[in-house]
């Protein structure tokens, strides 16, 4: 289209080129007016220099019009046409060389535009080549980009699968941690089981050494016993002797006859007497019997723990596989303990055969009791002569001194007996679930508690089942003694007559009952008319083996003493006077023996006396109603009974002290409903017996400071937890599933006692000189 329009622009300039020819030819034509420059040749002008001297423009030079007045001469008018014709020749010239030259133009224009149009083409072709060629490149790159997304897609897919195992092997690594961590605390366990199990063989060691000991005892008591066995058989030789020449002079003993009788009725005394002695030997075997049990059954227990520790060790060889020096330490702990156990074995050898012949010894005696009885016998049916019953006479004193020197030893062996038992004992005592608890249907009544019912335990171990979350947890114990629900006030008893004994040999004695409240600590304190507890009890073995040592020549003074510590003030129980606010100071001197200011003692001889003086305390006593025990003791109340002895024959004294406490309950102030007054009760008696959890625990860890003066209770008992007393704590504990977070509390409280150590019990006796 351009190149046409182009074509006619041509042609167009041609036609004007060719009209300017035909007026050129036209001019020079032969007999036509002669331009002046013809006529007169002469510099031409230029139409540039026309116009810029006339300042006309080509159309007012073509548009020039010329008028003559009538009558010019045509000469004027030739003259006047001049200068026109130079300018139209001018301006024709101009325009004929602007033509020439646009024509030219042109020419190069079109020259140029097909040039371009050749370049367009050429460019259209090449773009349009260019644009195949990069349809096909951008193909290529589509299929490349797809080829890439492919491959990013596989790398996502591999960085989420490395991801994947990063994260899986961060779980194996925080797992192998974890089983690190595990098995450190196992290593850590380990290291704390066997020094707990060297300190257990440390004390084995050391029951061990008193073993020795009170088999050396035994050794020396034998062979007294067998020199008095030779002693005896020489006496009676001399006895058979005597008796064959009484035979001859028997008529002359007819009137010494009744005197003779008295004598012999003294003698059956004696004999008797004798005979509870052979008692108290074949009670005493079997004491010996039950602890000879107990260090086996400790042996055995050892051996367990041994095991176990291989086993531990086996373990933790498996787990670790690294520790190799502490694999070296616990191999050698485990040989010394293997050496250890071993030395035990041959200690309980070497016990049983002291057992052995503590038995022999035993006949030995029964045989001379045998013996002195025939020799009655034999004189009942004779008559004697005054001779003889001097004989006799002094047969009985030597008999005398022999019951004196047996009781000695008695008490040497009894005391050696509870040194091993240890000096601080805890027995556990669950009460019956209580007929209201079984009638309520609001109570959970289910026993939280299971006995052990044989084997490794029977009679010492407990069972709690205690809520923990969501669950309930299994939580086990072991103490001297556990008694079951229904064991009787009696059996009871006769599990600590021994301890309220070593009083009356000249121990101090404390025994007191902790729980929570409505446990029962009062029930086995005191009791109730029908089945009374461990205060009457103990009252009426002292009074009744204080009048059996009388006959030993031995003579007690017995004072008694009550009082309560209520809200950290301390009450005097056995006070007639009302005097509430009286302040009472508690004072211990340099042998531990404590005194209680301005504090009413009695002087008791009966128990019907004390049995009095504890219902007087009962009812000064502060008891409430909680909503736990209809009536619950509000005070911690200690019964104090000093015994001063004294033997007249030998001029020995002892000097015992028993301390009997009822300590108030422990409870859960939310749970009791406690407001006002009984708040501050529940209050004052929490922080009391937190203190003497207090005192317990730094016992038990062999702190340096012992928090004693801490509260009134911690201060009182003080001598009894950390002097030279034996002590002994009832842990009362309730049977149901309702109490049992409190009876785990109280259990897990009892086990910390039962870890403690107090030092070795002192009697106070002075034995005189020579
Ligand atoms: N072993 C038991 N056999 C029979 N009944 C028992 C026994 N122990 C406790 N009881 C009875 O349970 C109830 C609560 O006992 P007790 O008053 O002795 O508890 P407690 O621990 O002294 O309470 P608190 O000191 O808080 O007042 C009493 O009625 C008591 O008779």
């Amino acid at each position: 289209m351009r190149c046409q329009a182009f074509g006619k622009q041509q042609s167009a300039a041609a036609g004007r080129t060719t009209s300017l020819q035909h007026a050129t030819s036209a001019r020079t034509a032969p007999g036509q007016l002669q331009p002046v420059s013809e006529v007169a040749p002469a510099a031409e002008e230029t139409w540039e220099d026309i116009r810029d001297r006339t300042g006309q423009t080509a159309d007012d030079v073509l548009n020039k019009k010329v008028s003559f007045p009538k009558g010019t001469k045509p000469e004027r008018k030739v003259e006047a046409f001049v200068p026109m014709v130079k300018e139209l020749k001018a301006l024709g010239k101009h325009l004929i060389f602007t033509s020439g030259r646009l024509e030219m133009d042109v020419e190069q224009w079109k020259a140029h535009s097909e040039k371009l149009a050749a370049d367009c083409d050429e460019k259209e072709r090449m773009w349009n080549f260019q644009q195949v060629e990069m349809d096909k490149r951008i193909q290529e790159i589509s299929g490349l980009l797809e080829q890439q997304d492919q491959v990013v897609n596989k790398l996502e897919a591999d960085l989420k699968e490395a991801n994947a195992k990063i994260v899986a092997k961060e779980d194996a690594r925080a797992a192998l941690q974890v089983q690190l961590d595990g098995v450190r605390i196992e290593l850590d366990r380990s290291k704390q089981d066997l020094e707990a199990k060297n300190a257990k063989i440390k004390e084995l060691t050391e029951i061990g050494e008193k073993t020795q000991k009170y088999a050396t005892d035994l050794q020396s008591f034998n062979t007294d016993l067998h020199s008095q066995l030779t002693a005896s058989k020489k006496e009676r030789d001399n006895l058979q002797l005597s008796y064959a020449n009484l035979q001859g002079e028997v008529a002359k003993l007819n009137g010494d006859l009744c005197s003779l009788q008295q004598r012999l009725n003294n003698d059956q005394e004696q004999a008797a007497k004798v005979r509870e002695e052979r008692d108290f030997a074949v009670r005493d075997v079997a004491m010996l019997r039950a602890d000879l049990e107990d260090t086996r059954k400790q042996r055995e227990r050892a051996l367990a723990e041994a095991s176990k520790a291989k086993e531990d060790m086996e373990r933790i060889r498996a787990a670790g596989g690294k520790s190799l020096e502490t694999m070296e330490a616990l191999t050698n702990d485990k040989a010394t303990m293997e050496t250890q156990l071993s030395m035990q074995q041959k200690l309980i050898a070497s016990m049983r055969e002291d057992l052995a012949g503590a038995k022999e010894s035993r006949a030995a005696s029964d045989a001379l009791a045998d013996t002195r009885g025939a020799q009655i016998a034999e004189l009942k049916a004779s008559t004697g002569r005054e001779a003889k019953v001097e004989n006799l006479e002094g047969l009985l004193a030597g008999s005398e001194r022999l019951v004196y020197e047996g009781e000695l030893i008695r008490r040497k062996l009894h005391n050696i007996i509870q040194d091993l038992k240890g000096n601080i004992r805890v027995y556990c005592r669950v009460r019956p679930v209580s007929a209201a608890e079984a009638a309520d249907a609001q109570h959970d009544s289910d026993m939280a508690l299971d006995f052990p019912p044989a084997g490794d335990l029977p009679g010492r171990g407990i069972t709690v089942s205690a809520p923990s979350g969501q669950s309930v947890q299994k939580h086990s114990f072991s103490f001297d003694r556990v008694f079951i629900p229904g064991t009787s006030q009696e059996n009871v008893f006769l599990e600590l007559a021994e301890l309220v004994q070593s009083a009356l040999d000249g121990h101090k004695v404390c025994i007191f009952a902790y729980g929570q409240t409505g446990s029962g600590k009062t029930y086995t304190m005191l009791g109730n008319r029908e089945s009374p507890g461990v205060i009457p009890r103990a009252m009426q073995q002292i009074f009744e083996s204080g009048q059996k040592l009388a006959s030993q020549d031995w003579q007690f003074n017995m004072q008694a003493s009550m009082l309560e510590i209520y809200n950290e003030d301390i009450r005097d129980l056995l006070s007639r006077k009302k005097d509430e606010n009286k302040k009472h100071q508690v004072t211990h001197d340099a042998n531990g023996v404590t005194t209680v200011t301005d504090l009413t003692v009695v002087d008791v001889n009966r128990t019907e006396a004390v049995e009095q003086l504890l219902a007087q305390a009962m009812d000064k006593r502060t008891v409430g109603c909680t909503q736990l025990n209809e009536q619950s003791s509000r005070s911690h109340m200690v019964f104090t009974m000093r015994i001063e002895g004294h033997n007249t024959a030998t001029d020995a004294k002892v000097s015992g002290v028993l301390n009997l406490i009822d300590l108030a309950g422990s409870e859960r102030v939310k749970e009791s409903g406690a407001t006002g007054q009984r708040l501050k009760e529940a209050q004052a008696i929490n922080k009391s017996l937190s203190a003497l959890g207090d005192v317990i625990m730094a016992i038990a860890n062999k702190a340096d400071h012992i928090p004693f003066r801490n509260s009134k209770l911690t201060y009182l008992l003080q001598p009894c937890l950390g002097g030279d007393s034996k002590t002994l704590m009832f842990l009362n504990v309730a049977p149901t599933r309702e109490f049992a977070s409190e009876s785990l509390c109280s259990l897990r409280f009892g086990a910390k006692v039962n870890a403690c150590e107090i030092n070795v019990p002192k009697k106070n006796v002075v034995v005189p000189r020579g």
